[in-house]
């Protein structure tokens, strides 16, 4: 048989991403570097009519030409070992489609180094995890265009489909476009799991929330602007209960996972110059809850409890939490948007926005109802600057932030850690202001260093001799 397409790679994205493409009417071939993987996995791909084939050789040999073919392994290293290892087998117009969580730079440096030999390389993010790859990925392939368009079809039908059925899934631009995308992606997915772990411990430990209630009021918001993938889980995660009846979450060391993405992206704002505030805290604050020995020696140093907010009527608190929480997540997608809009300057990506925002709407994790608003904001201008001006958003932020000061407040009166929501309030706050405080940074700089600095009323560069 002559396949239309060859996965290698059969951990859990590649066989379920191999039986998406079969159960779309694909001819799918499928190997894996390990005997007993390969092994293993038989029967369960036989029963979608995905074949394993038994030898590189025969893998590479059974696919149509041009060959495409998708890898799904581990990013780094055993990304490098696998495209060595299969290189060999290639001619000219073959095509390799990375499919791995994988830095961008290592894509751009493997695109131009098969580009040499005639191959092409696509760098494809691929968000939904497990059960998205099976039904609906979104799908961010950057890479040669014409590589792109040979495999075009195979990858509308396999990612997911927005509720106008337009497949989340577009070009994104050359070499290591799609897997920045992808990486952007992963760093707002931080922000808004940190902003929703954070509305949920202020409910619980500052309005004395059971999970049954909280659980009550993810669900209502979720009717709402709110409405997302992200909010669904958590009312679902809140109502959990074992076998024992007791609630599973409660159980969860507070010691959060990460393997690298959103830390990759706040590298990213910082190399690039653009505020990633609520990225770069939600990274921390992972890092933060990593130190468990360490904050349990601090909180008995200190013997300073969060306390139960004592004023207000809690239905007009949780109202304003949930406008407060909604422009915080602008905050972070405005600043998420301004580093892809600069990236897209700076690597010659000419990257689409409002696009971007589109195939992110079904199959990711950050699926959202939001992210047709901000598609609408990048269709009415295409060079917004900055999300913060279009108009409906600068509708909803003039009548959200004072809610989200109120949070703040609350936060603050009653020792409640809210480093996400904070930021985002003062990331709106210095981003308001027509003059900020950094005049006095640029005359210490001046003092101290003789580094120069401009001024308001002339051109020019200019000293101070301070003394
Ligand atoms: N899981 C998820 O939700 C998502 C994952 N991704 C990315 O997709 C890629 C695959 O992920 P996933 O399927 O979850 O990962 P798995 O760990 O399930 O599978 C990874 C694949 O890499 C192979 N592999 C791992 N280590 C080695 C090694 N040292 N030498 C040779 N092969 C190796 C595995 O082979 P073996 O089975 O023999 O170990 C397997 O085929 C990763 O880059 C991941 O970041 C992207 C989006 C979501
Ligand atoms: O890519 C993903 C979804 O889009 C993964 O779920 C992501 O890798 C999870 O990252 P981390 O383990 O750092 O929380």
């Amino acid at each position: 048989m002559i396949y239309d397409i060859g996965v290698v790679g059969l951990g859990v994205m590649g066989t379920n991403i191999a039986k998406n493409m079969s159960r779309n009417g694909f001819k799918v071939v499928t190997f894996d570097f390990y005997d007993d993987v390969r092994e293993n996995r038989t029967a369960e791909l036989k029963a979608e009519n995905v074949d394993v084939a038994s030898s590189m050789e025969t893998f590479i040999d059974s696919l149509k030409k041009p060959r495409n073919i998708l890898l799904l392994v581990k990013a780094g290293e055993v990304t490098d070992m696998t495209i060595e290892q299969i290189v060999p087998h290639l001619v000219e117009g073959d095509t390799l489609i990375d499919g791995g969580n994988e830095q961008y730079e290592n894509t751009r440096r493997r695109n131009l180094a098969l580009t040499e030999k005639g191959i092409n390389f696509i760098g494809m993010g691929v968000s939904g995890g497990e059960e998205g790859a099976l039904n609906g990925p979104s799908l961010m392939p950057g890479g040669q265009r014409e590589a792109y368009d040979n495999v075009s079809d195979i990858l509308e039908k396999i990612a997911a489909k927005a509720d106008d059925g337009k497949p989340c899934v577009t070009y994104i631009g050359s070499d290591g476009s799609g897997h920045y995308v992808k990486m952007i992606h992963n760093g707002i997915e931080y922000a808004d799991m940190e902003l929703i772990a954070e509305t949920y411990y202020f409910m619980k430990h500052g309005l004395g929330m059971s999970n049954k209630e909280m659980s009550a009021v993810f669900d209502e918001w979720n009717k709402g602007d709110l409405n997302s993938y992200l909010i669904e889980i958590t009312a679902r995660i809140l109502e959990f209960k074992d076998e024992e009846g007791n609630y599973v979450l409660d159980l969860i060391l507070d010691k959060a996972g990460q393997k690298g993405t959103g830390k990759w992206t706040g590298i990213e704002g910082l190399k690039l110059g653009i505020p990633l505030s609520l990225v770069t805290d939600s990274v921390f604050v992972r890092c933060l809850s990593s130190l468990v020995e360490e904050r349990k020696l601090v909180s008995e140093a200190y013997d300073s409890q969060i306390k139960t907010i004592s004023s207000g009527d809690k239905a007009s608190i949780l109202e304003d939490l949930k406008n407060a929480l909604y422009i915080s997540k602008l905050m972070s997608y405005s600043q998420g948007f301004r580093l892809l809009r600069e990236a897209g300057s700076i690597y010659d990506w000419n990257l689409k926005l409002g696009e971007i925002s589109m195939i992110w709407r079904k199959g990711c994790i950050i699926r959202a109802q939001f992210l047709e608003e901000i598609n609408r904001a990048y269709e009415n201008t295409p060079d917004l600057s900055n999300l913060l001006l279009d108009d409906y958003f600068r509708n909803v932020v003039k009548n959200s932030h004072p809610s989200l000061r109120k949070i703040g407040i609350l936060a603050i009166e009653n020792e409640i850690p809210m480093p996400a929501f904070l930021s985002a309030l003062s990331y709106f706050d210095s981003m308001k202001q027509e003059r900020v405080s950094s005049n006095m940074i640029q005359a210490q700089r001046d003092y101290f260093g003789a580094h120069t600095y401009e001024r308001i009323d002339q051109p020019g560069v200019f000293h101070t001799d301070w003394q």
